[in-house]
């Protein structure tokens, strides 16, 4: 069975002389590689002792990245209430999206509502003057 660790656990090793990181609940040990990584150790320490799934999956890592991953891991992560969830997935930006793409909606239609209503109160008070304009 392979260990557990809780995020507290994680968040000690954030140095660059012991690193890990979590990469969709899964715990890696990457201080051996953090000089080895072809994109640099400045964004490997960002991410150090930290749920890193978004800055790994942001870069669209290759195969052979996901390769070498494969080969740092050393145990699962035990999420616990409180703890920090990953930063937005592709999915929760989907969602964000469209609930902002629905409030534009939302924008537009108060926009065309209060349009027609001063149109009908344009057409109202010019009845009106004209009302009075006869009767006297
Ligand atoms: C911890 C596990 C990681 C592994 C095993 C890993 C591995 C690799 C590998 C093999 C490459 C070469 C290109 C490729 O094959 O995709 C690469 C590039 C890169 N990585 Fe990572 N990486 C890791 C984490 C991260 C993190 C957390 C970031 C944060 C932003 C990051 C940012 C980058 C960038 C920007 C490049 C592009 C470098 C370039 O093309 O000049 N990597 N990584």
């Amino acid at each position: 069975m392979s260990k557990e660790f809780s995020y507290q656990d994680v968040a000690e090793h954030n140095t660059k002389k012991d690193l890990f990181v979590v990469i969709h609940d899964k715990v890696y040990d990457c201080t051996k590689f953090v000089d080895e990584h072809p994109g640099g150790e400045e964004v490997m320490l960002d991410v150090a002792g930290q749920d890193a799934t978004e800055a790994f999956e942001d870069v669209g890592h290759s195969d052979e990245a996901r390769e070498t991953l494969a080969q740092l891991i050393v145990g699962d992560l035990k999420r616990q209430p409180g703890d920090p969830v990953p930063k937005a997935t592709s999915n929760d930006n989907a969602v964000v999206s469209s609930s902002s793409s629905s409030g534009g909606f939302g924008l537009y239609s108060v926009v065309a509502i209060g349009g027609l209503l001063a149109y009908f109160a344009y057409q109202y008070i010019q009845a009106n003057a004209a009302n009075q304009a006869q009767s006297a």
